[in-house]
């Protein structure tokens, strides 16, 4: 019975020791109130039975004119409508019961998906496999974790249900119950079965549904629908899918008609069985040896538990293939999660407050050790970067404190990193010292490894080689490193939020600080704009919700920019920072840049070579390698590759130069 990819009694373990642990401690009293409900529904069928054999037999009785036979009649059958009126209230009460635990077990089980999510590093958003797993699990808990719910309760309650008829038939002889039961195992095979293939199906065809619907939101989505039109792409998008709807729809028409054939004829033959039993009972009743009652209790006992037992194979079937997918929650909340969570966090406070057990603090004890066995990154930062620098003779900028620790310089040594499922790392063994309080460009063409260097310093990405240290201290990838840092990316997140709010969400702390929003605006230059806007920093953003005013691309960047300023942190990264703001924007931010950086050690990453001559020091990347690296003087005296970008951007505009008094020349 068991099956190599999905075995039943362990699945079936797992919801009895994990999941419904867990729905309990959801809500103990809904909970207490919903098994309460359906053992009462489940007594009920069972009292009715009884309540019309007796029924059949005083109104035999009565019509035999035996004495009290009538008013025995009419009594059963004031009990029988009470059991009605009871039966009546408690399904009302439990659809309310069943309503509340099911919004309850919603809310807790995405919230526990969208908290995981949350602690995830950030490389599993670059995998397409943990989309699928996501979008199994979102979807997955919705509606499964409420249904398990469902059915256990059901089955809870055909369980109590089935075991008064069982005992009604076994009053008789328990070869009739014994029958009954057996009679139920080839329905549960085929319906566990079912399930089994229903759940490699969803997860065979995930990749293909998530397509669909990517399809899906390009037909109907905001985003894509100025080059849908201009394109006229709605034909080949829609093209696209409808067959990849129908390639999933048509598989699970065909396994659906499969199953419910099965299931047809497996619960055909339980009739076929039953009904010949009845034929017998009808037979025993004739001869005398059954009273009318009896035959008549009996043959609805038939029928009820035959009925009875269907629901608890098939509730219990849905079960196991519900757990499936509580499987792949459970294996989603148990992924690694990066270092400096808020889980990390509390572990930290709890070790702080001499709470942590002792094994906890032998590992960090071994943590620490090791961290002051690690090289003496500072000193040797400002070491090489001097030796480096002054060595290639290609830079002379000071570093902060030629003795001194320098309180807050970035200190790479010998990154490499490659993405998941890539041959080649995207970035080799790359060092370099960033002394506080300085502006570092990063330079390359595309696809270098700029924007990767930036995520891989600000601990986002974890590299497989290297080190990272800020202020001296090396701190692994994760949250303690990237809280660190302020940043502006290259596709940074248009909030629809306020003007205020989308400012302050660089420090949900301080949200509502108001003045603090206006200043890191009129720092980025996009207080002018905010002013015009209909009602200032309250004017909600973008034309997504009621009343929202869209912005242009570049002053959204603006805005990007406003919410790394008033994050006060000490690193500051900008990934094409200026991308789509106008010339003289760019050029003022750039000359104020120094002043509105106040200090913070800013990595900048830039296509506008122009703009990356302020800066104390520039990075040149080819191919994930650090290639040059030097002030914008000294690389320009070097006629490296920078030179050579240089030259040709600056020829570019030299021409534009040139060819308009050419042009107006030839006009005159
Ligand atoms: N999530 C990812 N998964 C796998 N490979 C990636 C991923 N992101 C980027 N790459 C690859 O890594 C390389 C470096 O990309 P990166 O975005 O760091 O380049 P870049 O220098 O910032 O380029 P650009 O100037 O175009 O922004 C590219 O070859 C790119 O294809």
């Amino acid at each position: 019975m068991t099956m190599k990819t999905s075995p039943v009694a362990p699945t079936l373990k797992i919801f009895f020791t994990r999941v419904l642990p867990l729905l309990w401690r959801l809500s103990p009293r809904l909970f207490a109130a919903s098994v309460a409900v359906h053992l009462l529904q489940a007594a009920i069928p069972s009292l009715q039975l009884y309540w019309t054999q007796a029924l059949i037999d005083a109104v035999a009785a009565a019509a035999r004119q035996e004495p009290g036979g009538w008013s025995r009649a009419g009594l059963l059958l004031g009990l029988q409508g009470a059991t009605f009126a009871l039966e009546h209230a408690i399904r009302f009460g439990g659809a309310y019961v069943l309503a509340a635990t099911k919004q309850k077990a919603n809310f807790e089980l995405n919230r526990s998906v969208i908290d995981k999510c949350a602690r995830l590093p950030l490389v599993y958003f670059d995998q397409p496999d943990y989309y699928d797993k996501l979008q199994r699990v979102s979807k997955g808990v919705e509606y499964r974790g409420v249904s398990i719910l469902e059915h256990g309760f059901q089955l809870l309650q055909s369980v109590f249900t089935i075991a008064g008829f069982l005992a009604i038939l076994a009053s008789l002889h328990y070869s009739l119950a014994l029958g009954m039961l057996l009679l139920v195992i080839p329905i549960f095979l085929v319906n566990i079965r079912i399930g089994q293939q229903k759940y490699r199906q969803i997860v065979h065809q995930t990749p293909a549904s998530r397509r669909a619907e990517y399809f899906a939101e390009l037909l109907k989505g905001r985003e894509a629908a100025k080059e849908m039109r201009v394109f006229d792409l709605f034909g080949y998008m829609k093209e696209q899918w409808r067959t990849l709807y129908w390639v999933n729809a048509g598989e699970r028409i065909a396994l659906e008609k499969r199953s419910l054939l099965k299931q047809f004829w497996t619960e055909t033959f339980s009739m076929a069985v039953t009904t010949g039993t009845a034929f017998y009972l009808l037979f025993l009743t004739v001869r005398g040896a059954l009273t009318l009652g009896h035959f008549a209790a009996l043959t609805q006992a038939l029928a009820t538990t035959r009925h009875q037992l269907i629901i608890a194979v098939v509730n219990l079937s849905r079960i196991h293939e519900e757990m499936l997918f509580m499987n792949e929650w459970l294996a989603f909340l148990a992924l690694p999660e990066e270092t400096g969570t808020e889980r990390d966090d509390a572990e930290r406070r709890k070790a702080e407050n001499g709470e942590a057990d002792e094994g906890e603090t032998k590992r960090r004890k071994k943590a620490s050790r090791e961290a002051d066995r690690s090289e003496p990154i500072q000193g040797d930062a400002e070491r090489l970067f001097t030796e480096r620098s002054g060595g290639s003779g290609s830079c002379r900028i000071p570093v902060s404190s030629a003795s001194g620790r320098d309180p807050a310089g970035i200190s790479v040594r010998g990154l490499t990193f490659t993405y998941p499922g890539q041959a080649e790392p995207t970035l080799r063994d790359i060092s370099f010292d960033a002394p506080a309080g300085r502006t570092i460009a990063i330079v390359g063409g595309n696809g270098a490894g700029k924007s990767t260097l930036v995520k891989c310093i600000m601990g986002l990405y974890e590299p497989e080689e290297g080190a990272v240290s800020l202020g001296g201290t090396r701190i692994g990838a994760g949250r303690e490193r990237y809280g660190k840092f302020g940043a502006v990316f290259q596709d940074f997140v248009r909030f629809q939020f306020s003007a205020q709010q989308s400012i302050g969400l660089g420090d949900p702390e301080r949200l509502e600080d108001l003045a603090r929003a206006e200043t890191a605006a009129s720092r980025a230059g996009a207080g002018e704009f905010i002013a015009r806007l209909p009602q200032g920093f309250a004017t909600p953003l973008g034309a997504m919700f009621q009343d929202g005013r869209e912005l242009s691309y570049g002053q959204w960047q603006k805005i990007a920019l406003s919410r790394a300023f008033f994050k006060d942190a000490p690193y500051i990264v900008l990934d094409e920072p200026t991308s789509a703001m106008d010339p003289i924007a760019e050029a003022q931010l750039f000359e104020r840049f120094a002043r509105l950086a106040a200090g913070k050690t800013t990595l900048m990453v830039s296509h506008r070579l122009g703009s990356c001559r302020f800066a104390d020091l520039i990075l040149v990347l080819r191919d994930g390698r650090l290639v040059e690296r030097g002030t914008h003087d000294e690389l320009m005296r070097d006629g490296g590759e920078y030179a050579r970008m240089y030259a040709t951007q600056a020829k570019w505009y030299l021409k534009m130069n040139d060819s308009r008094p050419l042009a107006s020349s030839g006009q005159g």
